[in-house]
C-alpha cells in the first residue's frame, strides 16, 4: 500500500502539492488525475524519493522508499519513457538496469515479449516511436517483478491497441495482488481502467472514491428543453419561469435550454403555465468526462483562448452579467449543476428546487532510478503534456506500423 499523509510540496513561492493525504491500496488499480500543472508528476516523484516533502510523508508498504530493502524487486515505475539512452537498444538498456538491481538477464527477455517488443530488442531506442517507447518504459518497470507499480501517463503516444494493451495490462497487475497507481488526463479511459480514484486540482485533493461513486455522484442528468426558434421571447419567458422555481437555466449552443433542479413533469407543467409551447422536452445524462471537468475547471491552471471556440469553458449563465468575473478558490458549478449525489433530478417527487449552492532511467524500475541518480544523472523536467482529448499520434521517427501494434506475448495467452 502507498499511504500519503499531509504531503507538500513547495518550490520556492509555487505550491506543487498541499495537504495531500491519500492511500492507494492493493489489488486494484488506482487512477490519478487532475489538470496539467495539478501536482500528479510532483507527487509521483515524492512517492518515490525522487523529490523531498517539505512537509508531510509518504510511505510504501510503511517505509519511505529510499528506506525500502531491496526497492527494485518492490517498486516499479514508468515516469517519462523519453528519458532512455537512445544509443542503446532496448535490451541493452532493460540489461543495465537489470544488472544495476541484481535482476537476472533471462528477466529482461520475459519483459521485453510482455511489452511486445521482442522483435525490436536489438534496435537503437532512439528510433523508437511514441508508443514503443512507453512499452519500454513499461518493460522496465516490470523488470523486479515488484508488487507496487507507479505509472505517469503509460497511454501517452499510444494508439487504439496499445491503450486496450496498457488497460488489460494494469487490471492483469491488480488482479494479482499488485498496488496499481496510473496518472492520467484522460477520465473516459480512467473509467474504463480504474476501480478508485484520486482527483487533484493545484495540488489539492478533489476526489477520493471509487469509479462506481464518482459516476453515481458527478455524471448527473439534466433536461434539454427547446421553444419554438421563430419566437425567442417564449424562451426568455420560460428561462425566467424556471429559474423562479428554483431551476438552474444554461444556453446549448443549439438555442436550447439544459435545466437542471427541475423534475422533467415540473418543468412540462412550468411551461404549460407559462403558455410557452415546447417543441422539445428530453432527459439526458452528463458524461463522466464533463463531471470531471466541471470538478477540476476551476483549477485548471493553463487553459487557451481558444478554449471558448472549442466550448471547453462554460458559458455563461442567461443573464449573466460579464463585469462580475468570478475567480473561483474551489470547484464550482460548471455546464450543469448535478443534483445533489444519489437524487434523481427526473423523479416524479424531486423537490423544486436544489439547494444553491527523472531521471535518466526514470522509466526504469524505480529502484534503479535510484540507483542512476546515485550515479550522478540528473533528472529531466517533466515534458508536457499532450491535450486530453485524444491519444498523441506515432512521432516522426515511427516505424513500420507493424513495429507499433505487435502483439505482446501475454496477448497471446
Ligand atoms: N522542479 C520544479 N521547480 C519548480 N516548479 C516545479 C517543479 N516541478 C514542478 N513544478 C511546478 O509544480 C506544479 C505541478 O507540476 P507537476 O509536473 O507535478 O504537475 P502534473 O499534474 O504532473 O502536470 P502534467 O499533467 O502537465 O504533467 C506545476 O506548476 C509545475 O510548474
Amino acid at each position: 500500500m502507498i499511504e500519503a499523509v499531509g504531503l507538500t510540496k513547495r518550490y520556492g513561492a509555487k505550491t506543487a502539492v498541499y495537504d495531500l493525504s491519500f492511500q492507494v491500496r492493493p489489488g486494484a488499480v488506482t487512477g490519478f488525475l487532475g489538470p496539467n500543472g495539478s501536482g500528479k508528476s510532483t507527487t509521483m516523484r515524492m512517492i518515490l524519493g525522487l523529490d523531498q516533502p517539505t512537509s508531510g510523508h509518504v510511505t510504501i508498504g510503511g517505509h519511505p522508499f529510499r528506506k525500502l530493502p531491496n526497492a527494485p524487486r518492490q517498486v516499479g515505475a514508468l515516469l517519462d519513457a523519453k528519458a532512455v539512452h537512445g544509443g542503446r537498444s532496448a535490451r541493452s538498456h532493460l540489461l543495465s538496469l537489470a544488472q544495476l538491481s541484481g535482476i537476472p538477464a533471462r528477466r529482461v527477455d520475459e519483459v521485453l515479449g510482455v511489452v511486445g517488443l521482442q522483435d525490436v530488442a536489438r534496435r537503437r531506442s532512439k528510433g523508437f516511436s511514441l508508443g514503443m517507447g512507453q512499452r519500454l518504459g513499461i518493460a522496465a518497470a516490470l523488470l523486479g517483478d515488484p508488487q507496487v507499480l507507479l505509472f505517469d501517463e503509460p497511454v501517452n503516444g499510444l494508439d487504439p491497441e496499445g491503450i486496450l494493451w496498457v488497460r488489460n495490462l494494469m487490471k492483469q497487475l491488480a488482479s494479482e495482488g499488485r498496488t496499481v497507481f496510473v496518472s492520467s488526463h484522460l477520465m473516459s479511459e480512467m473509467a474504463l481502467t480504474a476501480d478508485h480514484l484520486i482527483v487533484i486540482g493545484r495540488g489539492r485533493l478533489l476526489a477520493d472514491m471509487s469509479v462506481k461513486d464518482f459516476i453515481a455522484h458527478n455524471s448527473a442528468g439534466f433536461a434539454r428543453v427547446r421553444t419554438p426558434q421563430t419566437e425567442p421571447q417564449q424562451r426568455e419567458k420560460l428561462s425566467v419561469v424556471l429559474t423562479e422555481a428554483g431551476g438552474q437555466v444554461m444556453p446549448e449552443p443549439d438555442g436550447a435550454l439544459r435545466v437542471t433542479g427541475l423534475a422533467l413533469p415540473a418543468i412540462s407543467d412550468l411551461a404549460h403555465e407559462a403558455d410557452v409551447r415546447l417543441w422539445e422536452l428530453s432527459p439526458h445524462q452528463a458524461s463522466l468526462e464533463e463531471a470531471y471537468m466541471r470538478m477540476t475547471q476551476a483549477a485548471v491552471d493553463y487553459r487557451s483562448t481558444e478554449d471558448q471556440k472549442a466550448g471547453l469553458m462554460q458559458p455563461p449563465p442567461l443573464g449573466h452579467d460579464p463585469s462580475a468575473v468570478l475567480v473561483p478558490e474551489a470547484p464550482q458549478q460548471g455546464w450543469y449543476a448535478p443534483p445533489p449525489p444519489g437524487r434523481n433530478p427526473y423523479a416524479a417527487d424531486a423537490p423544486a428546487t436544489v439547494p444553491p449552492g527523472r531521471n535518466p532511467y526514470a522509466t526504469a524500475a524505480a529502484g534503479a532510478t535510484a540507483a542512476t541518480a546515485a550515479a550522478g544523472v540528473t533528472a529531466a523536467p517533466a515534458p508536457a503534456a499532450p491535450p486530453a482529448a485524444a491519444p498523441a499520434p506515432a512521432g516522426p521517427a515511427a516505424p513500420a506500423p507493424a513495429d507499433l501494434t505487435k502483439s505482446s506475448t501475454e496477448d497471446a495467452r
